[in-house]
């Protein structure tokens, strides 16, 4: 990973489909290599918030901001890691590690042991030569971590990412998230219906809603408090 971690910023920013309000004047500022976690009703704009940082989704008004700069288009230094499985299924996990390190530009020569290292640092040094069918679900997630981290992110939007995975499978990828990032801080933005994988994980928890950010609540969070905030969401949206 290069660097340390991007400071991301929403001013004011309005966030919508096709006309459609989904979050309204967000004001929301992520320091450098901070975890921030969001949490939030099902459908209050999570996802959307992660797009607007990737660069996937313009601000209908306001700005987004990535170290000062209006966010204009995708970067390799915003990366997006989702639930879904989203390796190549006829490549191997080393070369689906390989294809990210290609796309930062590392040359040919570099990638296979660099990707065997990433591989190696999530715990996956054995099964560099596996398809992804012939991996667990956890298995691959972490091969999904490794390639994100391969791609030398400064920032890294996750999007439930662990949310298909069994306790235990997903209790290890926390841990070893928070390994990963000690060694090599980037900013993190990390949604998650789970409220304790949110207090696990975060700096800071921010609950979202139709106005924004409408609670927040800095390390270490009470669980009744982020509870609280969050089913007083809910019950706004039901
Ligand atoms: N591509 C799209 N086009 C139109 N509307 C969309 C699109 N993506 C999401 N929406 C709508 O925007 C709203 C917010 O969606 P979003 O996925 O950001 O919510 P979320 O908080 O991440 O939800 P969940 O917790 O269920 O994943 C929802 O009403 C959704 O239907």
């Amino acid at each position: 990973m290069s660097g340390d971690g991007l400071v991301l910023r929403a001013e004011d920013a309005t966030l919508g489909y096709g006309g459609r309000t989904v979050v309204e004047g967000l004001g929301l500022d992520v320091a450098a290599g901070e975890i921030l976690v969001v949490l939030g009703p099902s459908g209050c704009g999570k996802s959307t918030l992660l797009r607007a940082f990737a660069g996937l989704l313009p601000a209908v008004s306001g700005r987004v901001l990535a170290d000062g700069e209006p966010v204009t288009g995708t970067s390799a230094d915003r990366a997006l890691m989702f639930q879904d499985d989203a390796l190549l299924p006829w490549r191997t996990a080393r070369r689906n590690v390989e294809l990210a390190l290609a796309l930062r530009g590392v040359p040919r020569g570099e990638r296979r042991a660099a990707a065997v290292r990433w591989l190696d640092r999530v715990g996956l040094g054995d099964a560099a030569g596996r398809l992804p069918r012939e991996l667990s679900g956890g298995m691959r997630q972490r091969v999904q971590l490794a390639r994100t981290l391969a791609a030398g992110p400064r920032a890294i939007l996750m999007d439930e990412p662990f949310g298909a995975l069994d306790a235990q499978t997903r209790a290890s990828m926390q841990r070893l998230l928070l390994d990963v990032l000690a060694d090599a801080p980037a900013t993190v933005v990390f949604v998650t219906h789970d409220v304790d994988e949110a207090l696990l994980l975060g700096h800071r928890v921010v609950v979202l809603g139709a106005a924004g950010v409408a609670a927040e609540f800095p390390a270490p969070a009470s669980r009744d408090e982020v509870l609280a905030a969050l089913g007083a969401r809910t019950k706004e949206v039901v």
